[in-house]
């Protein structure tokens, strides 16, 4: 017996929302087959072609663990983690792993686990990739759409309404980096001023207000962030000017996809798409970056597609 499941990759912190905003795309998504092998144990086995075997070390089997661990359920899982979302670049990369396992299993054994319930087990495999259970990529790939992470203890999930029509391009390095999330966080400052964080909450409340109304200005004045992208700069050198170019060529918004150094653009019909691809490639260049550029559009959440 076994459940295949699919989850899409994701943008998460949308500029000033760190670990509590996030968006599912389609640009990419992993597949996760969960196979029932026995009820003597408890045992999670993981097969995949580029990521870590060591269960303890691979974000999807992690996940499982720990959810069969919490239920206290005894059986021999195993996993296969068929990656279709480059990782180390702030693609959620490691979060659609452990979405997509924890939703199969959830089908293994029809456990009814609600969505926010999945996310729960989902958001522990990202401690094995980051040394973090951040929810905000879990989130996005298991709800869809746009959401915000409004408690981790109980997991609470909300969709963010959207009325702003809108595309997506992002604009992705070729190379990414191991562990590249867990050094992204650790340089994090442990404390921000009054003003930056005023800053910051006018900045997240724009946004949403902006994308709930469908108001583009809202929007455009949102998607920013003083402290984040901000700390995590030497990641991504070239987002500065590559955010600069961007605006000055009508994109809706512009951040750092996670925690880099992908970069996320909004863009609609008013935007010069095109030549913000060509401008931004020469920027890349110029810092010794070759980037490749994905259009793409919103995505649903985690499917569950085959049971065989
Ligand atoms: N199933 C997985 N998918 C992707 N990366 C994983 C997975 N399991 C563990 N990892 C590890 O997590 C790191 C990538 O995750 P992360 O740094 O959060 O980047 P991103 O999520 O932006 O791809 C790599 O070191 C990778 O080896
Ligand atoms: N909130 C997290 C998001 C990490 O996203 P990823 O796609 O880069 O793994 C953080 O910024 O640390």
């Amino acid at each position: 017996m076994s459940v295949t499941a699919t989850a899409f990759s994701s943008s998460a912190n949308l500029g000033s929302g760190f670990d509590v905003l996030s968006m599912a795309h389609k640009a990419f998504y992993d597949q996760v087959t969960a196979e029932l092998k026995g009820r003597s144990e408890l045992k999670v086995s993981v097969v995949s072609s580029n990521t870590p075997q060591e269960v303890e070390k691979n974000s999807a089997g992690y996940a499982v663990k720990k959810l069969l661990e919490t239920l206290g359920i005894k059986a021999e899982i195993s996993l296969l983690v068929k990656k279709g979302i480059p990782y180390g670049l702030g693609l959620g990369s490691s979060g659609a792993s452990a979405s997509a396992a924890v939703a199969a299993v959830n089908e293994l054994l029809d456990l009814s686990l609600s969505l926010e319930e999945q996310v729960e087990f989902a958001k522990l495999g990202e401690i094995a990739s980051s040394g973090s259970p951040h929810p905000d990529n879990v989130a996005a790939s298991t709800f869809g759409g746009i959401v915000a992470v409004t408690s981790t203890s109980p997991t609470r999930v909300v969709r963010i309404p959207n009325s702003l029509h809108f595309k997506l391009l992002l604009i992705v390095p070729e190379k990414g980096g191991e562990g590249k999330t867990k050094k992204a966080r650790e340089m994090l400052p442990s404390s921000v001023s009054l003003e930056k964080y005023v800053v910051n909450a006018r900045y997240l409340t724009s946004l949403i207000v902006g994308l709930a109304k469908g108001d583009r200005d809202l929007v455009r004045s949102g998607l920013n962030d003083d402290v984040f992208e901000v700390a995590r700069l030497p990641l991504f050198p070239h987002y500065k000017k590559v955010k600069e170019i961007a605006l000055e060529k009508d994109a809706v918004g512009v951040c750092v996809s996670g925690a880099g150094p992908s970069i996320l653009v909004l863009y609609d019909e008013r935007t010069d798409v095109e030549g913000i691809m060509s401008s931004s490639r020469e920027i890349c260049k110029s810092f010794g970056i070759n980037c490749n550029f994905v259009k793409t559009e919103l995505a649903e959440g985690v499917r569950v597609e085959r049971r065989d």
